[in-house]
């Protein structure tokens, strides 16, 4: 007996992540049949809301907040608890937003195409499945463990998702790999207290920035207490009863640390690996993701794929323009692409954050541009008394700017709120707004922009 239950609809996500949410609550206003499905209960949102930027960036807020009195373990659950809250009532939020909908209903289980049209969750009796003519595949990423001898069976392995909800708080926690995740975790456990060590396999942290840039970064880092170890390979971890032992080597020698908790950060991958792509006709690359031309299409032009799960830049604002870019396909002019992004900007939230958009100065000089470059540090300007006012006076901020038309190329900005101020610069990049304009402005006080008012003037070459 056939005991499969079979649903029609017009539009499926795979995927509550926030380009698949986006477009599913689009889609359903407009009068779609929507089904989205989601693998776990504890994901509705995806994984931004739940494991992601939200409970990492409170935890950067609460471990910067701690006091040297606070009891380290007391006020550290009592961070945990409140990201719990907070977590749990964006799941809910996020859930209705979808479900609530008449034309909207969600699924919970792990999806899988078995035809071009037709998704199946659950297995037997409870097999469900669903034919759409339309179907959104925003399946996210998922960490890499990296092929170190003993880290996959360690009881000290951790995830990043873990570390947002750990009960106690590590006395040494060993973070491989010292890219956006490993260093925001560095930061954050470091401010709470645990002894902190990253293991970063590049000669020198933060290797795509500028070595000015990532010098200053690597020092606050250095000086709050983290131990980073450049050009370290690790070879080995193996449990012990005090814990894990994590062997590296550096130039042919090995060193071995002690760790409570051990987390590979060492990049995501897109997660295809389970959605059974062959049976649709959707083609991958080598590293699992979903090819997709600029509209977003896969190799199936009635299938397209959303955020991390396409190979794009991993971060929460490009699935949600990507969902920009499907919906004006799907009800709108169909121009809308990739192409058009033009000045993304991206922060890494160590404390304080480090802020980029455009070219570096490496990468203007290898292209052969005629550049100029406006740098200072933090601490020499002086028309930022908001860095005074808050006691946090580490930072640079570093502007390339085209020295003939005195354009904006690129910036990195490490500061109190560069979060915030790295918004106006890829602004004005995108709208042609020139260094000059910037530094005539007109800005509150105090304030960071005011910092526009006088690092324009600081021209080092
Ligand atoms: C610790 C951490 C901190 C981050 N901080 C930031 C930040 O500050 N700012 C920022 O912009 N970005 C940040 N990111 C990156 C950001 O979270 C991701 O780029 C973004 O969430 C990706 O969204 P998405 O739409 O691709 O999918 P996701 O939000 O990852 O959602 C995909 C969903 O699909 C589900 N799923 C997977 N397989 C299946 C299946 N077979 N069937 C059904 N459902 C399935 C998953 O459970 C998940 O809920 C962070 C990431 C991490 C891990
Ligand atoms: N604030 C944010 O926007 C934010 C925060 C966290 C994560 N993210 C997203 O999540 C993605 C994944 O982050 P991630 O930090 O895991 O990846 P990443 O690619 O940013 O950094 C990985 C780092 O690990 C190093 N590495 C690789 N293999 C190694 C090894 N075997 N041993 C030691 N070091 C090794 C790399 O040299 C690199 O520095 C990022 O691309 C980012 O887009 C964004």
């Amino acid at each position: 007996m056939d005991t499969t239950t079979a649903i029609t609809a017009d539009v499926i996500v795979l995927g509550f992540g926030k380009g698949g949410k986006t477009a599913a609550a689009a889609l359903a206003d407009a009068g779609k049949q929507v089904v989205l499905i989601e693998q776990a209960e504890g994901m509705y949102g995806g994984t931004c809301p739940n494991v992601g930027c939200i409970p990492t960036k409170m935890l950067v807020h609460y471990s910067n907040a701690k006091r040297l009195e606070d009891a380290a373990q007391e006020f550290f659950a009592n961070s945990i608890e409140r990201v719990r809250a907070l977590t749990t009532a964006g799941r809910a939020a996020n859930f209705n937003a979808i479900d609530r909908k008449d034309t909207a209903t969600v699924i919970t289980g792990s999806a899988r195409f078995t035809d071009p049209h037709t998704v199946a969750v659950g297995e037997g009796h409870d097999e469900i499945t669903v034919t759409a003519s339309t179907i959104l595949i925003n399946t996210g990423s998922e960490p890499i463990v990296p092929d170190i001898e003993g880290i996959a069976d360690s009881a000290h392995l951790v995830s990043s998702s873990d570390l947002t909800r750990l009960e106690r708080l590590p006395e040494h926690l060993v973070i491989i790999g010292g890219g956006y995740l490993g260093l925001e975790f560095a930061s954050i456990y470091r401010h709470f207290g645990s002894d902190v060590t990253v293991l970063e396999a590049a000669d020198h942290l933060l290797p795509k920035e500028d070595d000015d840039i990532a010098s200053v970064a690597a020092d606050i880092l250095a000086g709050d207490g983290i131990t980073i170890v450049t050009g370290s390979t690790v070879t080995r971890v193996v449990d012990t009863e005090g814990g894990a032992l994590v062997s590296y080597t550096i130039d042919g020698k090995t060193y071995t640390i002690r760790a409570d908790a051990v987390l590979p950060a060492t990049g995501r991958k897109p997660a295809t690996a389970g959605l059974n792509l062959a049976a649709a006709g959707v083609e991958t690359t080598p590293r699992g993701a979903v090819i997709v031309d600029e509209f977003l299409r896969t190799s199936q032009p009635h299938i397209f794929a959303l955020g991390d799960v396409n190979g794009g830049p991993q971060f929460t604002y490009i699935s949600l323009d990507d969902s920009r870019i499907v919906l004006d396909r799907l009800l709108g002019y169909g121009t809308r692409s990739t192409a058009d992004r033009v000045a993304v900007p991206q922060t890494m939230f160590i404390t304080p954050p480090l802020a980029t958009v455009g070219l570096t100065e490496r990468e203007a000089r290898g292209r052969g541009l005629n550049i100029k470059i406006a740098r200072e540090n933090v601490a020499n300007i002086v028309a930022f008394r908001r860095a005074y006012t808050v006691e946090e006076t580490r930072g640079v901020m570093k502007f390339i700017l085209d020295a003939e038309t005195d354009l904006i190329l690129g910036a990195a900005i490490l500061s109190i709120d560069a979060q915030e101020v790295i918004n106006t610069i890829a602004l004005a990049m995108r709208q042609g707004v020139t260094a000059a304009t910037l530094q005539d402005a007109i800005y509150t006080h105090p304030s960071t922009s005011e910092a526009f008012n006088e690092v324009f003037t600081k021209i080092i070459a």
